[in-house]
């Protein structure tokens, strides 16, 4: 099955790319014009990137790219809660392989807090976001089981969490593998993105992406609360 074989929704649209470089290479250069875009209508940027293994080669290919980045502020749609020096730290993977050469001139808004508990993390992560714009260029991933930021299946604040009226910009949410205890932004907060981007590699998540489409429960498979306009799927065997 390819990308192109899948019926989109309308405003959807799926690129496909050759392989994982290509794909971060153009991903890069999409991210940037959108970017300067936003800085040249509000003189500031916000950019939302996903961590996991599969970034790496799409941080380094943005980190080249010529931007003013001290007018962008970064941050992570979603964080495992572990120390910044944990090996499963995705503002580790953002620091080491985004935000070097130029671009660690940006802004980077931490999801991770020092607390006494996964909730009061949350807590205080709530009240850190509560100071970022809207989201100008959302990047997400999507796990094999569905999950995308940290909307994973079975999770308790599952349903808080996905409510288009959500009061909290963060919640604390379980995951299915280590490290458990996750950060994420929650539904309104990332709905508000103006350009919502999904960067998914194999036949895995292709056909995980196959199944969202089709009509279902958004909890059983949550990137489907995503899955309408605007979006820009781009994907790589
Ligand atoms: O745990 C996570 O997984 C997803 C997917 O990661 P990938 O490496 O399979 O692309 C990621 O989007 C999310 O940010 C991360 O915390």
């Amino acid at each position: 099955m390819a990308i192109s074989e899948l019926q989109l929704p309308a405003g959807v649209n799926g690129c496909a790319h050759g392989d994982a470089g290509q794909l971060a290479e153009a991903l890069a250069q999409r991210v940037a014009a959108a970017l300067r875009q936003a800085l040249a209508e509000r003189g500031q940027a916000t950019l939302v990137v996903s961590g996991g293994r599969s970034p790496v080669a799409f941080f380094e290919a943005l980190a080249q790219q010529a931007l003013p980045w001290a007018q962008v502020l970064v941050s992570l749609a979603d964080e495992r809660w572990v120390p910044v020096n944990h090996a499963a730290s995705n503002e580790a993977l953002v620091r080491r392989h985004l935000l070097r050469g130029a671009a660690a001139d940006a802004r980077f808004l931490s999801l991770y807090q020092v607390a006494g508990s996964h909730e009061q993390a949350a807590e205080l992560a709530d009240a850190a976001v509560a100071e970022m714009a809207d989201i100008d260029v959302l990047v997400l991933g999507m796990g094999d089981d569905g999950h995308t930021a940290s909307l994973f299946p079975g999770s308790a604040h599952l349903r808080q969490a996905l409510q288009a009226d959500c009061p909290r910009r963060v919640l604390a949410m379980l995951a299915p593998s280590e490290p458990t205890q996750r950060l994420t932004l929650t539904l309104p907060v990332l709905a508000r993105a103006r350009l919502p981007l999904l960067a998914i590699q194999g036949q895995a998540k292709l056909n995980t992406l196959s199944a969202a489409l089709l009509p279902g429960e958004i909890v059983e498979l949550p990137i489907r609360a995503f899955l309408h306009s605007p979006l820009e799927i781009h994907w790589c065997p």
